[in-house]
């Protein structure tokens, strides 16, 4: 054998023993999961991560390999090792409405968790395109209605003033419905007279997480209405069974909550989109060539908040506190341009 096929076959043998010491990784998270399950513990545990992270990377210094490295490797590690922790107690009957990327994500959860899921909407052949995706089943929206214990709509807020939803809520009753807006003041009141209407449970949810795959150890709000004060409990460890992080909140307390953690970050973010564009333009320079690693960290998140940008126009749109969170952002970047500028100014006059 030549030396090349010897160090081939070595390498082999090296990534069969990653394998085998990852699948017993994995078992031994998996039993962590039962025992917190048994005692109502969290999936994902924060102080933990940043424990075993910072082992990694002490480790990771002593043998030479690129930080870098080692905590991407650790995040998709985390991720998958939450996977083998999701054993839900009991199986629900769930109907998603709608079939985009939301949808998708959450149907990913379900599928590992082994909840039955139907999906529906509108365009049957949509709904048909994504439940063939998990093996899920496609019904029309009627026999979903009838079929589903909880039913969780991915529409946008617009959709819920519409006659196919305003159809949809009649045949809602004794079920728990739920929508997964990110700006809700303009719709809760909607839903929740609807639900005291035509007698089902509402539970507005809004989930944490972007829409990629199977999000697990994400957090997800739960803000009751009038009609889900007695369902609240059993959904909240519904989520968790199925491997989210429930966490309940008024409406008034997430509204305000996402005008700092959505619709500012999402104004500057905007803004510094275009405005990399225009400078760029101006000065003749291709920025993509001399990116720097925050850059590149920065105009990664830039691209996910282009691709749902109306979302992100919605949310900036409805939210009731957005007004003050630009305020507060345009003040505060004026206050840091005239700052400094009068540095600039000091320097030119000293
Ligand atoms: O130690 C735990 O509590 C685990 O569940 C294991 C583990 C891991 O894979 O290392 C997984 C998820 C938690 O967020 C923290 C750590």
């Amino acid at each position: 054998m030549s030396e090349l096929e010897d160090l081939r076959k070595e390498i082999e043998e090296i990534d069969e023993n990653i394998i085998k010491l990852l699948s017993k990784r994995f078992q031994i998270s998996q039993q962590i999961g039962k025992i917190k399950k048994e005692k109502g513990i969290p999936i994902t545990d924060e102080n933990r991560e940043s424990k075993v992270k910072e082992k990694w990377i002490t480790l990771a210094r002593k043998y030479g390999i690129p930080e870098s490295f080692v905590e991407s490797f650790l995040t998709m590690i985390f991720s998958y090792s939450k996977l083998y922790q999701i054993n839900p107690k009991s199986k629900r009957r769930i109907v998603i409405i709608g079939y985009g990327g939301m949808a998708r994500s959450l149907s990913s959860l379900f599928k590992i968790s082994g909840q039955e899921v139907v999906i529906t909407g509108r365009d049957l052949k949509k709904a048909e395109a994504l439940s063939s995706e998990f093996n899920f089943v496609t019904m029309s929206v009627d026999s979903a209605l009838k079929w589903g214990e909880i039913i969780i709509s991915t529409l946008p807020p617009s959709a819920y003033f519409s006659d196919f939803m305003d159809e949809t809520y009649k045949k809602m009753k004794a079920k728990i419905f739920m929508d997964i807006t990110s700006s809700k003041a303009k719709i809760f009141k909607e839903l929740e007279d609807k639900s005291i209407k035509y007698n089902f449970m509402y539970l507005s949810i809004h989930p944490l997480f972007g829409p990629y795959l199977y999000p697990v150890g994400e957090k997800v709000v739960l803000i009751p209405s009038k009609t889900s004060a007695s369902i609240v409990r059993d959904i909240y460890e519904f989520f968790m069974d199925n491997g989210l992080v429930p966490l309940i909140s008024s409406l008034e307390e997430h509204e305000k909550a996402m005008s700092v953690v959505q619709v500012l970050p999402h104004f500057y973010l905007l803004a510094l989109s275009s405005s990399i564009q225009e400078l760029s333009k101006e000065l003749g320079i291709d920025f993509k060539k001399f990116e720097t690693t925050n850059f590149r960290e920065v105009y990664k998140i830039i691209n996910r908040i282009n691709e749902i940008k109306n979302v992100i126009l919605e949310i900036q749109e409805h939210n009731p506190y957005a007004d003050k969170a630009r305020e507060f952002g345009v003040r505060e970047l004026n206050n840091l341009y005239t700052q400094l500028m009068g540095k600039k100014n000091d320097a030119l006059h000293s």
